[in-house]
């Protein structure tokens, strides 16, 4: 009998503790998921240290070892405890989030017979046992299969009876997904079933579809054969009766990809400008030793060549490459560009692919086949092997922060954690970055490499338009001078954008003379509107008032609740313009496989003369046509109640002026605002970033706001209104007594205040910028501590939430 050894497993549930079983198995390490039992249950776990100190506790054995090599490496299983840690999550939380479907913790409900029962069964039962020992069904399965009547009183009947038994078991295998195809029948004979048929039925619809079925190369999927118009579910449905054809389930297959042509050759030479930066982060590739820069370049300066070459060299070294991107940006034009020069290493991973898909994706990294990852937020936890290089591109971008379920973590941070634990370089690029990063640079922690210049093109000309002088020459929602501007590219056949800002879920109250919106006193972002109870509130403080009925700045009674309606914008431009051919791009009308990739190329091959979209437009985007771009609504990112709606502004705006003049036709840019003052919208005009960077830490200093603190926000849920309210009142206290210095803001209602039958309130603690992982760990645990010992009765009911670096 072999050793007895303890492993440490994590689960991923909320309870932040590890627990140890005992295992006389030698095979067991470190990155493998274990079957092992857990309360009254099983269920799967993560092996995350093997040791020999026998617990003090009595332990449980290990049940099986679900793989024979750890899915996970010393780096991943180090880089999730990091997470856990930091953001205040289960170990195993961080780990599933690590982890493709399919490598997962899911399990599955399986049902087995029970062995040497007698009697008391009909012949008919007996055989639906036997058709259950013999098809391993899961539960789910079976209640499918015995939907209705006498079966599925049998099922009830043979669980209640414990003729069967239901056993959780791991699910370890991705399913494929099945879809109806089609293929000729084994018994016909086309020719001579065709020959048969009588001469008026040879025009039916349905024959000529069989005739042209037997040429096919079939099965075929049922979905691809309806693109042909001879093909319908009836004519289909039609031959099936004939006997001729059948239907069976087989597996997608993956869609082929379209990266378009693989030419490493065509490599691009960098500018002086590009070579500079390239060169230093080349030097940090050959020292092997961790470095982190932010390459700080305007639109269109030619970052992605950087990063092209970059990733050229560390393959050359052997190394692997990883680059994270938004989700929006994940666009073919941004793969094709990667594929151009690096053809099949690369792999993709982006949100709508199937769990098969990632799956494989993920194995092709790890078995190392693949040699560069590319893909939104989660592709940051990739099985990249020996990673020399990762970019974080877009670094200021708010979707690489993950904020429901935890690990509520933050990618451009775990990307340069990675980096560091690899002895990698890390590269963040953006032509607006965050005050985190600026700052980080300012400290010395990232090296700044700078691209002042646009290697071809000019940056676009922008125009602000200021809607107080404006007010009577609007057309709809366009001023008169952006509606003539508008005509006049139409009448050159060149193309325009129109964004108009949607933040749908906030209201706020604005003035419709000034422009205004109203301003809390306590935190200087702006007040939502509730309309319930006719108040102005201040998520962050939880101040409130009164609805105003005057607007504070210049009196006038002329205050109007906004929000969302966006529908209307793009019903009016419609009007204005009706002989323009309209493209609308946002969330809706991008969902689906190809959405977005279908608009683009619409856009791009000029199929549309006007794109008129959210905020989506504004991002990776490359039309060379485009000579007009119209902000219709610059504003409303400042009427978010956020101390970063100014930062979000200016982004929006460079990020969106980024898309015109890009080719040889100059572009401008036209910001309908009614704050021509703002510093976000002035430095945006003159495209100084630098400026507004100044200003906007300037601000942030004076109001301890990150980067010059760490905010920690806690989400309490609850579908009982007063279970929430009190809840998050006793953590306030606790919080107010344990962190002393600290200042402890709320609670308050959230910014959506109720959602899925909860009713959610929040509270925040902004903590000096010293507090690192392992202080923001005993703080918190010394805080939940304290709440633990004054908690109110029925408090177990409330979910309490803890997001480290919430918003910055
Ligand atoms: N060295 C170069 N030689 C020729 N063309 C270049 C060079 N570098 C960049 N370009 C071209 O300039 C355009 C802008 O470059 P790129 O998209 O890499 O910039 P970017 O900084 O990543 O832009 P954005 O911030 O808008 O995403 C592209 O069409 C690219 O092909
Ligand atoms: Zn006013």
């Amino acid at each position: 009998m072999s050793k007895i050894r303890y492993a440490d497993i994590a689960f991923p549930t909320a309870v932040r503790r590890l627990f140890t079983y005992e295992t006389g198995d030698s095979t067991i390490r470190p990155g493998m998921r274990v079957w092992v039992p857990l309360r009254s249950e099983f269920a799967i776990g993560m092996v995350v240290q093997v040791h020999d100190r026998k617990p003090e506790f009595e332990t449980r054995p290990v049940e099986r070892i679900l793989d024979e090599e750890p899915v996970m490496d010393h780096t991943m299983l180090q880089l999730t405890e990091w997470i856990h840690r930091f953001y205040y999550c289960s170990w195993g939380e961080a780990v599933q989030a690590a982890l493709p479907v399919g490598l997962n913790f899911a399990s599955e409900k399986r049902l087995q017979v029970r062995k040497g029962f007698k009697g008391g069964i009909s012949e008919e039962e007996r055989e639906l046992l036997d058709e259950i020992a013999e098809s391993h069904l899961t539960l789910k399965e079976a209640e499918k299969r015995w939907r209705e009547g006498k079966g599925k009183a049998f099922l009830k009947k043979a669980l209640k009876q414990e003729w069967v038994t239901v056993w959780e078991q791991p699910k370890q295998k991705v399913d494929y997904k099945k879809v109806k195809h089609w293929q000729l029948a084994e018994s016909v004979n086309p020719d001579k079933a065709l020959a048969g048929l009588e001469e008026k039925e040879r025009d039916n619809k349905w024959v000529q579809a069989f005739e042209k079925l037997t040429g096919m190369n079939l099965p075929l999927p049922h979905r691809h054969l309806l693109e042909d118009k001879l093909f319908t579910t009836y004519t289909l449905n039609r031959i099936e009766k004939e006997g001729w054809i059948e239907s069976v389930d087989l597996p997608v297959e993956s869609e082929p990809v379209h990266n378009g042509i693989h030419r490493p050759d065509e490599i691009k030479i960098l500018s002086d400008q590009q070579q500079e930066a390239f060169e230093k982060i080349r030097e940090s590739l050959d020292s092997h030793a961790f470095k982190s820069y932010l390459l700080f370049g305007v639109t269109g300066s030619g970052k992605t060549e950087v990063y092209i070459h970059a990733l050229k060299h560390a393959l050359e070294q052997g190394r692997g490459g990883l680059v994270l991107v938004p989700e929006i940006a994940l666009t073919p034009q941004t793969v094709q560009r990667f594929y151009h020069i690096f053809g099949d290493q690369i792999a993709v991973l982006h949100s709508r692919l199937s769990d098969r898909e990632r799956f494989e994706a993920w194995q092709s990294l790890k078995s190392g086949e693949k040699r560069i990852a590319i893909g939104p937020r989660s592709a940051v936890f990739a099985p990249v092997r020996d990673v020399g290089l990762i970019v974080v591109d877009e670094e200021h971008d708010t979707s690489y922060k993950q904020y429901d379920p935890a690990p509520r973590y933050h990618a451009r941070d775990v990307a340069v954690m990675r980096a560091h634990m690899e002895n990698a370089v890390a590269v963040l690029g953006s032509a607006t970055p965050g005050m985190v990063s600026v700052q980080a640079v300012k400290e010395e922690k990232h090296e700044l490499l700078h691209l002042p210049l646009r290697p071809t093109g000019t940056m676009p000309e922008v125009q602000i338009l200021n809607m107080l002088e404006y007010k009577s020459a609007m057309r709809g929602p366009l001023t008169v001078e952006l509606y003539n501007e508008v005509e006049k590219a139409l009448k050159r056949k060149e193309q325009v954008i129109l964004l108009y800002n949607r933040r749908g879920f906030a209201s706020f109250m604005q003035c419709e003379d000034c422009g205004h919106v109203p301003q809390s006193p306590e935190s200087s972002t702006s007040l939502t509107y509730h309309k319930k109870k006719n108040i102005l509130l201040d998520h962050y403080s939880g101040y409130s008032r009164r609805a105003d009925t005057r607007c504070e700045m210049c009196g006038s009674a002329n205050l109007k609740t906004k929000g969302s309606g966006t529908q209307q914008v793009e019903e009016e431009v419609e009007k204005l313009f009706p002989q323009a051919r309209l493209l609308r791009m946002d969330r809706d009308s991008t969902s689906g496989k190809r959405g977005h990739q279908t608009i683009y190329e619409q856009f791009l091959s000029g199929q549309a003369d006007i794109l008129i979209g959210t905020q989506i437009v504004a991002k990776g985007l490359d039309f060379p046509n485009v000579t007009v771009v119209g902000v219709l609504n610059a504003d409303t990112e400042l009427a978010f109640p956020s101390f970063r709606a100014g930062e979000r502004m200016f982004q929006l705006l460079s990020q969106v002026a980024g898309r015109a003049g890009r080719a040889e036709k100059p572009g401008v840019v036209y910001v309908q605002t009614w704050k021509p003052d703002h510093p976000a919208i002035q430095c945006a005009k003159t495209h100084d970033f630098k400026a507004f960077a100044r200003h906007e830490l300037a601000n942030r200093e004076m109001l301890h706001y990150p980067p010059y603190s760490r905010m920690v926000v806690f989400q309490f849920k609850c579908p009982s209104w007063s279970k929430v309210q009190v809840v998050a009142d006793k953590f306030c206290d606790a919080m107010r007594t344990v962190t002393g210095d600290e200042p402890v803001m709320g609670p308050s209602p959230s910014v959506i205040e109720w959602m899925s039958g909860q009713h959610q309130w929040e509270a925040n603690i902004k903590l000096s910028r010293n507090f690192n992982g392992h202080a923001i760990e005993k703080l918190l645990n010394d805080i939940f501590k304290k709440y633990d010992s004054i908690k109110p009765k029925g408090s177990g009911a409330v979910r309490i939430n803890v997001d480290v670096d919430a918003v910055e």
